[in-house]
């Protein structure tokens, strides 16, 4: 299984200092990391590799694009040939976009096609503390998006500590903490952090697999997936999907609805869309939500 770290934080936060930091410890604790990172411009970051001083890390990116708006189609063909090329690879760092919503940055990673092959760490997320101090000068939307980056973090870096003087710090810094109680907070400048206690704080995801089902509990947001063995009915499975509970965010996988016809189903923001799948996938559902670890898959979905 290769651990997956997701890297989020507003537009210029100090990102990419903490990768920096992320695959150098990776590295001398003997991991062999892999990035995906997407960029909103179209600047080329030259090659397919990052130098760092022990020698080239694997990378693929996406450039002009975010991984929740250009459809997590490309993040997850992206992703795959990371680990095909790479089978060696144990643990893949994504840094999204200044401007993705971690939530759906996440649809590429919970992809029902590396359901036995990821486990999902968390959210470390960025924070410039200068634009936290001063986010009600930012639009309505942007504040939106910078505060749902925050608080979905599984770990917090509160980066550009030098920005601000001491008492603006400490003011911030107990906001922070109030925003979100349970998850570790560290103050930094240029992302200096011990990357062990990320790690270390990460590592509480549980795992549990019983009866073809994998459950993924993280502090905020959560994924389960279900191996479905059996085909299903259609507008039974719809009306089970439609009262779902509004924490659950997402759902995708392939289901069959006979012995022949195996279909992509997906689900958000209410909407469900069925397409024909031809090729042979496994039959798999994956949940993305707040709550998402009492679900189970009623009987009567079933043909
Ligand atoms: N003053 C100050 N500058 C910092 C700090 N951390 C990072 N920077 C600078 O902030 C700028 C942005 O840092 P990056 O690591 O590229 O930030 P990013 O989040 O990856 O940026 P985008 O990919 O554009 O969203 C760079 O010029 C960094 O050198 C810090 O703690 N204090």
């Amino acid at each position: 299984m290769v651990d997956v770290y997701l890297v989020s934080g507003f537009l210029g936060s100090g990102k990419t200092t903490l990768l920096m930091r992320l695959l150098q410890q990776a590295k001398e604790e003997g991991k062999k990391p892999a990035v995906f990172m997407n960029e909103f411009g179209d600047t080329n970051i030259d090659g397919q590799m990052i130098e760092t001083k022990d020698g080239a890390i694997p990378m693929r990116e996406m450039l002009n694009g975010c991984i929740c708006c250009t459809g997590s189609e490309q993040s997850e063909a992206e992703i795959q040939t990371i680990l095909v090329e790479h089978p060696d690879v144990d643990v893949l760092f994504i840094e999204t976009t200044g401007a993705a919503h971690p939530v759906e940055a996440l649809d590429a990673v919970f992809s029902p096609l590396f359901a036995d092959q990821i486990t999902f760490k968390g959210i470390i997320t960025v924070v410039d503390l200068q634009r936290f101090a001063a986010r009600d000068r930012m639009s309505p939307q942007m504040q939106v998006l910078f505060m749902e980056q925050i608080r979905h973090a599984n770990f917090i870096v509160a980066n550009k500590m030098d920005t601000l003087t001491d008492s603006e710090l400490a003011s911030v810094m107990i906001h922070l903490a109030q925003l979100l109680p349970n998850v570790p907070l560290v103050q930094t400048t240029d992302a200096k952090v011990n990357v062990r206690d990320i790690f270390d704080s990460l590592q509480q995801t549980v795992e549990v697999a019983s009866y073809g089902e994998t459950e993924h509990v993280h502090h905020h947001l959560q994924s389960k997936s279900f191996i479905v063995e059996r085909p299903v009915h259609r507008e039974r499975f719809e009306e089970w999907i439609q009262q779902l509970p509004d924490s659950v965010y997402r759902m995708k996988g392939y289901v069959r609805l006979d012995e022949i016809r195996t279909y992509s189903v997906q689900y958000a923001y209410g909407m469900i869309q069925w397409l024909p799948e031809m090729m042979k996938m496994k039959p798999v559902l994956v949940f993305i939500g707040d709550h998402v670890q009492a679900l189970d898959i009623p009987e009567s979905i079933y043909a």
